[in-house]
């Protein structure tokens, strides 16, 4: 897929370099619907066609080098037991990527495509590397993945390591060619380009997501006639807001039945052991051991990165819009809610989950909790008990789908965790310390300790109903 297409087209204009800045009046041209903060009308915060599938010849040797570690089928370098042939082998693997060349990314920053690919490939070549390691082995990135990673990442401003912009935004293709040109992909029409373990339920992991992203346009359409709405405020446009409201409520459940299928195609126990190691950060490490990100002194433009928390779902635009909108986010927001009880402090979780994503998104957000007429505000001062229902319902909807989902944290970590519970799939709320014992040193991805993190942010959420109108 050619980035640059046709020398009069808008993604053909110079891209700014992100560090200098976009030159005072002009627009922001890095991608083609940055000015419509890169949320796609048909896909989303998902991009409307397939991502970049492969970096020009310049960067192939990322690329093969990415090719090589998938063919191998890796293991991870904690695994018991594990045999001297596939310890040299990914040993093999990693002195390749020291000998690797260190690549210029000059000639990447002409496009965003690029850049997103390239911190998709070296991301995951980042991962394969740190996680196939001995566990006793300090844990260092050598420059020709080090170096370009930060350099790309400082483009993006993104942390540099792997994101849920890497594995599930920017990880896709089409199954078949769209039967209309331009439409949105159907649900079932997605495959992921990269995996690290070659398996259907990794790729259903990430597409779990990815469905949740393109269903989540619905959401995002009657966000926008709610607001629209909202600005009006007479008595029709409330009755209006009232139906939306309802009809958002719809598509919040739908959202919930699609996370709850990724019981379908996913084994909890090959994606607690097999898949989920490999999405570790630095702070869901069980070695505690830091991440040095060899040769950074060279170049003083760099920074020591701070965020490296693994790939997680708490990293969705989509579920933080749905927080911000109904106003649940001051509450699931709150800065207590760090998923932290120890160690040096942090901010709120979700706050901090939004420096990993992709900064338009980011924006996105940012544009959204700035409303003059916030949602919530509008609904508590109507007085108007229709529309005040539909509104509690449409955050009893989202409390369900975190309901949901702690069932499927349950089935998927904790279960495994502490030896498969059967019925966990089937309980509505587990009742975590009675099924499973003690589970508070359990660690999500993000680095948080789960349970009380998840528990405190479905509590929360409901905390956001407000009181019946007398
Ligand atoms: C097998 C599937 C899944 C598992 C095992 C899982 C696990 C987790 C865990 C452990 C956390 C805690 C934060 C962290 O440390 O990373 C988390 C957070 C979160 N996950 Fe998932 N997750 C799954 C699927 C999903 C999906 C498909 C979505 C929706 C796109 C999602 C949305 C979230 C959100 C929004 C958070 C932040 C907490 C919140 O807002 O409630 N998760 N997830």
């Amino acid at each position: 897929m050619d980035p640059t297409p046709g020398s009069n087209h808008f993604l053909s204009l110079p891209r700014p370099d992100i560090l200098e800045g976009t030159p005072s009046g002009l627009v922001d041209t890095t991608t083609l619907a940055a000015h419509d903060f890169d949320v796609d009308p048909r896909t989303g915060f998902m991009p409307p066609q397939p991502p970049l599938a492969r970096l020009p010849p310049a960067w192939e040797p990322w690329e093969a080098i990415l090719d090589h570690a998938k063919g191998l089928k890796m293991k991870l370098g904690d695994t018991e037991d594990l045999p001297e042939d596939e310890i040299m082998k990914s040993e093999t693997w990693r002195s390749h990527v020291r000998a690797l060349p260190i690549l210029p990314i000059t000639d990447l920053r002409v496009s965003e495509l690029y850049l997103r690919r390239a911190h998709h490939v070296l991301g995951w070549i980042l991962h394969f590397y740190i996680h196939s390691l001995p566990p006793d082995a300090p844990v260092v990135i050598p420059p020709p993945v080090s170096l370009p990673m930060l350099r790309v990442s400082a483009q993006l401003q993104l942390p540099p390591l792997l994101t849920y912009s890497d594995d599930v935004l920017y990880n896709w293709a089409l199954k078949t060619p769209l039967l209309v040109p331009d439409s949105a992909p159907a649900l079932d029409n997605l495959r992921c380009i990269t995996l690290f373990t070659e398996t259907r339920d990794e790729e259903e992991f990430y597409l779990a997501s990815s469905r949740i992203e393109l269903k989540g346009v619905d959401a995002l359409e009657l966000m926008q006639v709610i607001m629209d709405e909202t600005f009006v405020g007479d008595n029709i446009a409330t009755r209006r807001v009232a139906e939306y409201l309802t009809s958002l409520s719809g598509v919040i459940q739908e959202l919930r039945k699609l996370l709850l299928a990724v019981r379908e195609n996913c084994d909890p126990d090959v994606f607690y052991h097999l898949i989920r190691p490999w999405f570790r950060g630095v702070d869901s490490d069980p070695k505690k051991r830091p991440w040095v990100y060899a040769g950074i002194e060279t170049d003083p433009s760099l920074q020591e990165p701070k965020e490296l928390s693994g790939p997680s779902a708490g990293q969705s635009s989509l579920i933080h819009a749905l927080d911000i909108f109904l106003g649940v986010d001051q509450y699931s927001h709150a800065s207590s809610v760090t998923g932290h009880s120890s160690g040096p402090p942090k901010s709120a979780f979700l706050d901090r989950m939004q420096t990993y994503m992709p900064r338009h998104h980011r924006s996105f957000l940012k544009h959204l909790s700035s409303s003059s007429r916030p949602l919530r505000e509008f609904v508590a001062a109507s007085r108007d008990a229709p529309l005040q229902e539909a509104y509690n319902a449409a955050v009893l909807a989202l409390k369900e789908f975190r309901d949901a989902h702690m069932i499927i944290v349950a089935l998927y970590i904790i279960g495994p965790s502490k030896r498969p519970a059967p019925t966990a799939a089937r309980a509505l709320r587990p009742d975590f310390k009675k099924d499973y014992g003690d589970v508070d040193g359990l660690k999500g991805t993000g680095g948080t300790e789960l349970v009380r993190f998840l528990k405190d942010v479905r509590d929360r959420t409901a905390g956001a109903v407000l009181a019946p109108v007398e």
